[in-house]
């Protein structure tokens, strides 16, 4: 059987410097994976072309057996409420003048899966889902702590039901103390919807925590 994510021989450049040098793994369907290594190795960018947010300049990445590098705009479209994303900075991620409830749905309303009566409901499943209070949807982000922030993001990227996703760095810039809360819902959210994950951290012991399976990454390389 074909894995959920397979990268293959994957290449990015930026001018001249190769960020990502040959790169190949896999993730199955529900396994989590860890990817480590020290700032500036290539973890960013090889998650950026998972997500086809940039074409890498050679190699292949594969979700469910489709070939990202070179998919059109609206057959990637249609794919991407499958792979979803959480980001390092909860804030940033989040827009500063809407409220939580209308940027869970955001996802939702952008792949056409939004109705009245079954919205709002949905949205008040995800944010009990994240361990927050569903009244919490009122509120601006800039009324939550880093923490809530942070569950928004995850709820946010489990709107769609995603099968696969990648977090890149999603608790670095938390206070420790609130670090393991959002590690055990990481853990949490594995064991009860068996999402396949791709989990980036120069954390390691986090890494080791929450994943199946780490990889190293040194210099755009995979490390053996
Ligand atoms: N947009 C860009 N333009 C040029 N060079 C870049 C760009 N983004 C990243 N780089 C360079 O590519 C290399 C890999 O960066 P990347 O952000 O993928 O590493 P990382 O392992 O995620 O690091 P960190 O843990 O610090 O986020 C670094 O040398 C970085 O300076």
């Amino acid at each position: 059987m074909n894995a959920l994510l397979q990268v293959r021989d994957l290449v990015v450049r930026y001018g001249a410097r190769r960020a990502v040098d040959g790169v190949s793994f896999d993730v199955a369907a529900g396994e989590t994976v860890g990817l480590v290594g020290p700032s500036g190795c290539g973890k960013s960018t090889t998650a950026a072309a998972v997500l086809r947010l940039l074409r890498p300049a050679a190699g292949s990445v594969r979700f469910d057996g489709t070939e990202l590098t070179t998919l059109g705009a609206s057959a990637l479209r249609a794919l991407r409420p499958r792979f979803q994303t959480v980001f390092q900075d909860p804030y940033a991620a989040l827009s500063p003048r809407r409220r939580v409830r209308d940027q869970i749905a955001e996802p939702l309303r952008i792949h056409g899966l939004w109705s009245r009566a079954d919205g709002p409901p949905r949205v008040a499943e995800l944010l009990d889902r994240v361990g927050l209070d569903p009244a919490l949807g009122e509120r601006l982000p800039h009324e939550l702590s880093g923490g809530q922030a942070q569950r928004v993001g995850i709820a946010r990227a489990l709107a769609t039901r995603p099968e696969l996703l990648v977090l890149d760095e999603p608790t670095s810039a938390l206070d420790p103390s609130v670090r393991a809360g959002i590690l055990n819902l990481l853990m949490d959210l594995q064991d009860t919807l068996g999402v396949g994950t791709l989990f980036i951290s120069h954390d390691r012991a986090a890494v080791r925590h929450v994943c199946d399976r780490v990889l190293t990454m040194r210099e755009g390389r995979l490390t053996a």
